[in-house]
């Protein structure tokens, strides 16, 4: 299996190197060059099995010569086992023909643990084949962060930096990376949104000298393992209600358009899922860009859901790649163009796009009334970013049941869901000792060249 970049011109790697690699060195974004296709019984015989079997059977096909199967099963297993429920992704019930996929029995109780969890291992045993001593430089609006410094503390070849945007994650959020002790932590609170986060590691990327000397890896979704291994759940929950002898849809809570891209890519392999719902917030960007054709980042505007709180996003770059046909040229200058402040995109794309996926837009209000009501009718404390997902669900129910994404746990949120005037959710024991752990953080400026001289004085590099 090669990966190649959405842009067409950065060298073809292999998954290990895609995978250490992060962005592509012409600013794109790694992609299989092929998807396989599974077939009906293959999908067919997913149902029921453990977790960790289901990824083994969907990620084996993409990972090439780099790890054989038995390390990988090894490495998978590892991966899943600090989950507290042991289905890993349930499924419970809402209404009569939609459910709720509940991602957040992880150690820092978001999706993000799925990819995280996973790629640390897969990571930290290409390091340890190469000897390797890298830097991961991350961006979070607030979950990918302490994920991935929960994945990544500790170890000795890795240094693990993550920007978020100072007072712009909850406090939950701002204290899972904020208190960890290992000296191989640095969080940073920069001055600026999330987009400006993002920005700035996608600068370092770029700066090839920056990049080599310091070793910079990605565990952001630029990183194609990241997508890949939430591409799982999809198929779990998809077989659990019938596939492949009954389609399904699933409804996404969207930011950086990762987690949707996942199901996507679910699609392409051959998982009958009739319809990809992108639900926004009022950052609503995906959602004017797929009803309306136009992707012009208007500014990031603070919202009850943070961790959503995305104008620029990254995977969209990966959906526009086969929505023109591969053509890595005509994404490249869609891409310069966004840097001049948007893009139109042309009427067959957006066919291409509209055959997949379809939007909503939640308010502030609606996203409060979603979690009072759905708490009143089926007993079910909704995180922020969750109501979000199930509101413009509510909006697509049909025949084909529908699957909402609950990204992540209400209690990363109390203030908001208090708010919303449901109960205030607790954390739970492993972390009930949160709000008294000593905190340490640098607050940074939003400049590059400030950036990379504090990563370089702390990694020594
Ligand atoms: C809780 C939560 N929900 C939804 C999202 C949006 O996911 P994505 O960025 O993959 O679109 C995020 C951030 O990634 C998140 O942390
Ligand atoms: N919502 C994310 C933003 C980063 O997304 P990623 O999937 O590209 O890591 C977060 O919580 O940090």
């Amino acid at each position: 299996m090669k990966y190649i970049s959405t842009r067409g011109t950065a060298p073809v790697l292999t998954f290990d190197e895609a995978m250490m690699t992060g962005l592509a060195r012409d600013g794109g974004l790694y992609l299989p060059e092929t998807i396989p296709a599974f077939a009906a019984e293959e999908i067919a015989a997913l149902a029921g099995l453990p977790y960790e079997e289901v990824v083994f059977r969907v990620i084996r096909p993409f990972t090439g010569d780099t790890f054989e199967d038995g390390e990988l099963r090894g490495l998978i297993a590892a991966a899943y086992e600090g989950f507290a429920h042991a289905a890993r992704a349930p499924l419970v019930q809402l209404d009569a023909n939609h459910f709720l996929l509940e991602l957040f029995h992880g150690p820092t109780l978001a999706f993000k643990d799925f990819a995280m969890q996973l790629i640390g291992q897969l990571m930290q045993a290409a390091l340890a084949k190469s000897g390797q001593r890298i830097t991961i430089v991350g961006a979070t609006s607030g979950d990918t962060g302490s994920a991935a410094i929960e994945a990544f503390k500790g170890l000795e070849n890795v240094d693990v930096v993550i920007l978020f945007p100072h007072g712009r994650v909850s406090e939950v959020q701002r204290r899972q990376m904020t208190t960890p002790a290992e000296a191989n932590v640095h969080a940073l609170a920069l001055d600026g949104d999330f987009d400006d986060c993002q920005a700035r590691v996608k600068d370092m990327f770029n700066d090839f000298a920056f990049r080599d000397a310091v070793g910079l890896a990605g565990v952001n979704s630029i990183n194609w393992a990241r997508v890949l291994a939430q591409v799982v759940y999809y198929f779990t929950a998809a077989t659990a209600l019938g596939a492949p002898h009954r389609p399904v849809s699933f409804t996404v809570p969207t930011g950086n358009f990762g987690d949707v891209f996942a199901g996507y890519i679910a699609r392409r392999m051959g998982l009958p899922i009739e319809r990809l719902v992108v639900a926004t917030n009022q950052n609503d960007i995906l959602h004017r860009a797929l009803s309306g054709g136009e992707y012009r980042p208007d500014g990031v505007k603070p919202s009850m859901s943070p961790s959503m709180d995305i104008q620029v996003s990254s995977n969209f770059e990966r959906a526009l790649f086969y929505a023109y046909d591969g053509d890595g040229a005509a994404v490249a200058q869609l891409m310069a163009e966004l840097k001049e402040g948007g893009f139109t995109i042309s009427q067959g794309a957006l066919q291409a796009l509209g055959e997949a996926f379809v939007s909503g837009r939640v308010s502030e209000e609606e996203t409060t009334a979603t979690i009072r009501s759905v708490l009143a009718r089926t007993g079910e404390l909704l995180c922020p970013h969750t109501a979000v997902g199930v509101a413009v669900a509510e909006a697509h129910l049909g025949a084909v049941p529908m699957i909402t994404l609950a990204t992540a746990h209400p209690a990363k949120f109390p203030d908001a869901v208090e708010a919303a005037g449901a109960v205030r959710p607790e954390l739970p024991p492993h972390m009930a000792d949160l709000f008294t752990r000593a905190e340490r953080v640098t607050r940074v400026p939003n400049d590059l060249a400030a950036l990379q001289s504090l990563i370089r004085e702390r990694t020594g590099r």
